[in-house]
């Protein structure tokens, strides 16, 4: 569950990004963020995913007020909530299996256990078998479902993602989108912010919209 009460968001001095920002959503949605570049899609989801902290307001994640926690008590935030970002981080001078084992070493699981998870993670978005290659070896689309393998081993209740299907053709899009729907048929709750409002209506059943400053959330993707 994610729940915003009157949060404003302004980076140092500059003018509200987000002002007065007011929803809940429940377990197992799924969630489509829309609104044109710059309105504040990216911000909202790093609130979220306690990468930024609120200018103003309240933010309850499972019940945890994430704006007021201290930061011994981020590492419960990076367990509950997996995090897509538009530039997906990945370790291009490691190798796909430890690229989804780094998360795993704050949770301090065996080894042995950590491989059987990461390899699980691997196989639920459909890379089997590419433990071993180097992230750089990989198509636009597979480095993308290997960063949300990595979101996922954690196996986290919440599942942020920033323009997951940018710079992908409509297949590898579709192949992203279907992974993020199989989390999410089995409880996960999703949100994701993008630009394709086509796809999104396939799969998303209510927005957020952010444009100008203002915002709507209603149920359905109008594509
Ligand atoms: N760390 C930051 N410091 C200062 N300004 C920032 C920072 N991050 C974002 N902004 C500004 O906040 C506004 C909203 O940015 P944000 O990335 O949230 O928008 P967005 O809707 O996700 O855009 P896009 O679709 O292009 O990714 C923009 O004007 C951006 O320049």
């Amino acid at each position: 569950m994610i729940e915003f009460q009157h949060v404003f968001k302004s980076y140092g001095r500059s003018r509200n990004i987000l002002a007065d920002i007011n929803f809940r959503v429940d377990a197992g949605e799924f969630v489509f963020v829309s609104g044109p570049s710059g309105a504040g899609k990216s911000t909202l989801l790093k609130l979220i995913g306690g990468l930024e902290p609120p200018s103003r307001g309240s933010i309850i994640v499972n019940n945890h007020r994430i704006d007021k926690m201290p930061n011994r008590a981020r590492p419960y935030l990076r367990r509950a909530v997996g995090v897509i970002l538009q530039d997906t981080h990945l370790l291009f001078d490691r190798s796909v299996m430890a690229n989804v084992l780094l998360p795993l070493t704050v949770v301090g699981l065996e080894q042995s256990q950590a491989v059987a998870r990461a390899r699980a993670a691997l196989e639920k978005v459909g890379l089997s078998g590419k433990e071993d290659l180097n992230p750089i070896e990989m198509s636009g689309g597979e480095q993308q479902r290997l960063a949300i393998a990595r979101a996922i081993v954690n196996r986290p209740a919440i599942l942020i993602a920033d323009e997951p299907t940018a710079n992908l053709d409509h297949d590898s899009a579709t192949r992203i989108m279907d992974v993020f729907r199989d989390f999410n048929r089995v409880g996960v709750t999703t949100l994701i912010a993008s630009h394709d409002t086509g796809l999104m209506a396939a799969y998303a059943n209510r927005t957020l919209q952010i444009t100008a400053g203002r915002f709507a959330d209603f149920k359905g993707v109008m594509a």
